[in-house]
């Protein structure tokens, strides 16, 4: 793998190319999608406004551990598993059950529920194009894990411009692999994603505005045996004075319902808590 090629989401063998993407890389690119980019970009200005309120503002909205929606502080952001530095960056966890500012309540509500939906598109075309052999290892079809669960989450993520006192060695986001089945991500305003690939390079994730990024989370390579891969990747820190911005991104972390039996070794709740715990957030 050398580069991730956008794929034309309305193409009628968009569902075969995207999963043979996912197979071989972790990563999807989709463009031509549903997600209107007037709405994600109204978005990341209003979540703008919230994050650059004042500790104590943004504070009245803190997580609480086991619920985990909420407001995370730079102070109390994850470290990804193995990292001994906490990542540069501040977020929020959005659930429709869950806290949210009042005047972010309606257009995130909206977007939540317009990602969730396509994110659920997606996993049905990856069910449709998984070879049989895997499939009959899966416990219950992929469609049925994720109905009606209460645990798909949509992180706004804040990265501040880097004021030069950071730890050293801290980035934004430290190399992880996301906990979930599927994650859908719409193109940043900044740059900085990069994925690993098989060979161990750090490859660019093309953010043209517009592109939504889709990868695989440790839950769907758990429950396919390793058949889809749960792909490394990170957001670097900005390269120089220019492009030292906020950058937020959102992405929508479809999860399987909890009693949903993963495999012989984990059902989707007990997944779940031991990788929180790993993270520091519990
Ligand atoms: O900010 C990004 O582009 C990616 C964020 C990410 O990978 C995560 O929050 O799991
Ligand atoms: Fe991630």
């Amino acid at each position: 793998m050398t580069e991730l090629v956008a794929i034309d989401y309305r193409a009628p063998n968009a569902a075969q190319l995207f999963t043979e993407s996912l197979k071989n890389t972790g990563f999807g690119v989709l463009r031509n999608h549903p997600l209107s980019q007037e709405r994600v970009l109204n978005l990341y200005q209003s979540w703008q406004v919230f994050f650059n309120q004042s500790e104590q503002a943004k504070n009245s909205f803190s997580y609480k551990s086991i619920k985990q929606d909420g407001f995370f502080s730079r102070n109390k952001a994850e470290s990804a598993k193995g990292s001994s530095h906490r990542d540069i960056k501040e977020y929020y966890h959005y659930y429709p059950w869950g806290q949210c500012p009042t005047e972010l309540q309606g257009i995130t509500q909206a977007y939540y529920q317009a990602a969730n939906s396509l994110a659920a598109e997606l996993l049905a075309w990856v069910e449709e194009f998984t070879p049989l052999e895997i499939s009959h290892s899966y416990t219950q079809s992929l469609s049925s894990m994720i109905e009606n669960c209460e645990n798909t989450l949509l992180r706004i993520l804040h990265y501040p411009p880097l004021l030069e006192d950071e730890e050293p060695e801290a980035i934004r986001a430290a190399a992880h692999e996301d906990i979930n089945l599927l994650t859908i991500l719409p193109a940043a305003n900044e740059p900085g994603l990069q994925v690993k690939t098989l060979e161990g390079d750090w490859l660019d994730v093309p953010s043209d505005f517009g592109y939504l990024i889709v990868n695989i989370g440790d839950m769907l390579q758990e429950a396919s045996a390793g058949y889809f891969p749960s792909t490394t990747h990170r957001v670097i820190n900005p390269k120089n004075k220019l492009e030292n911005k906020s950058r937020i991104s959102m992405p929508l972390f479809l999860h399987a319902k909890p009693d949903v039996v993963l495999s012989e070794r984990y059902t989707a709740h007990e997944y779940l808590m031991q990788r929180l715990k790993e993270l520091g957030v519990l």
